[in-house]
């Protein structure tokens, strides 16, 4: 699974998992996943009944349905005081120890025009995507990377945060801009932890004669190209139909693709993750300054996809201007008004 002869760096058998946005989509496929690899799994998210049908899923896909437990929590992750809550009912749960692993997939998007769409629900995809995340990882982290004294230290296992993302985060496309800003901003948050971390990771070398974090803690963050979920019906149908055109180039996968994907991918210990090929050219073109999964293949596979991206980018641009040429603007009838004022149907 994870190579012939090669270590799986995200063991997740009788550990414990936290999953945001584990009621639906990516989220509850990964859910699924994990339950039938043996993790004890609580699922986060709003709608409590979306909660208890995953809940009875995860217990009839469970490897050991006697020993494992499954819980969901109901809280709105946009708010940080329930994060905190979150990690606290989670710890109290799992008799007084930290979550193990935590995989933030909570959000959804909502596509148009940056000037068709109101700039309050540019700042609820700000919230919904990137906040959700930020919350989520900064109560998580305050509790593992707590200082603990060398005489508390117990043997712990490595830690996961983990970070859904989307591949807009590397490549722009017209029509994502309240949206993708916010999956940039949290792929930002990802390689500055990432470094970060390692200060704490190197006092926990040292744990048996200073104080430091409970267990050494690995980031991760997961770039899916389109995934066929509820979340992904609703942006369906708003979406402008230039913004269709302009992503032809993606084969949206399920859910349980995109969750099986990643986890083998954290299973070869994988930092920066994509689901498929187009993704990965994707992530080639972008991946700067954050850390390489093999430093040779990722630089290899950047110089090939700048050059293919020298074509995609002006390819881009070029099929927006045409569009306009043929088809003027999506709201002639009252332009520059957002899309909650005007209702005419785009050509
Ligand atoms: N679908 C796609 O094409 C793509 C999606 N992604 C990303 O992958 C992740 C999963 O997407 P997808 O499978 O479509 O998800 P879905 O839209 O199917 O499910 C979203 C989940 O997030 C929960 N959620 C939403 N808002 C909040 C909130 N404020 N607090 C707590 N939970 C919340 C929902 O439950 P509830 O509403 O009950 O709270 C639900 O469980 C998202 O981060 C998405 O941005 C990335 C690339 C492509
Ligand atoms: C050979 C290389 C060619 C590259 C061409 C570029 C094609 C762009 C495809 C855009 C795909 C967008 C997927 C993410 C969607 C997403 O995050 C939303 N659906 C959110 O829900």
């Amino acid at each position: 699974m994870f190579g012939f002869g090669r270590k799986n760096e995200f063991p997740v058998e009788g550990r414990v998992v936290v999953i945001t946005g584990g009621s639906d989509g990516m989220g509850r496929a990964v859910a699924a996943n994990l339950a039938g690899r043996g993790a004890h799994v609580v699922v986060v998210a709003r709608r409590v009944s979306k909660l208890q049908s995953t809940v009875e899923e995860m217990r009839h896909k469970a490897l050991n349905s006697m020993k494992q437990r499954f819980f969901y929590i109901s809280a709105d992750l946009t708010d940080p005081a329930e994060c905190d809550r979150v990690i606290a009912e989670v710890t109290g749960w799992n008799y007084g120890s930290a979550p193990d692993i935590v995989w933030c997939c909570a959000g959804f998007c909502h596509p148009g025009f940056f000037t068709d769409v109101p700039i309050s629900v540019q700042r609820q995809q700000m919230d919904t995507v990137y906040w959700t995340a930020a919350n989520t990882a900064h109560s998580t982290l305050r509790n593992w990377l707590a200082p603990v004294p060398p005489s508390g230290q117990m043997k712990n296992p490595r830690r996961h945060l983990i970070f859904t993302c989307s591949t807009l985060a590397f490549t722009p496309i017209a029509g994502y801009g309240p949206y993708s800003p916010a999956k940039a901003a949290i792929r930002s948050l990802s390689d500055t932890l990432s470094q970060e971390i390692e200060m704490y990771n190197g006092a926990y070398t040292q744990r048996h004669r200073n104080s430091a974090p409970a267990a050494d803690v690995k980031i991760h963050t997961i770039f899916p190209m389109g995934i066929l979920s509820a979340g992904f019906d609703n942006e369906q149908k708003i979406k402008p139909e230039l913004t269709k055109m302009l992503e032809e180039a993606d084969k949206p996968q399920t859910p349980e693709e995109v969750a099986q994907i990643s986890i083998s991918a954290l299973e070869r210990g994988e930092y920066l993750i994509t689901t498929m090929f187009v993704g990965n050219v994707m992530k080639g073109t972008a991946l700067g300054p954050s850390p390489r999964n093999a430093p040779v293949g990722d630089t290899v596979l950047s110089w090939l996809s700048n050059l293919v991206f020298l074509q995609v980018i002006p390819d881009l641009r070029n099929k927006a201007f045409n569009w306009g040429k043929t088809n003027g603007l999506p709201h002639p009838e009252c332009p520059g008004r957002d899309e909650m004022e005007c209702q005419t149907p785009q050509s």
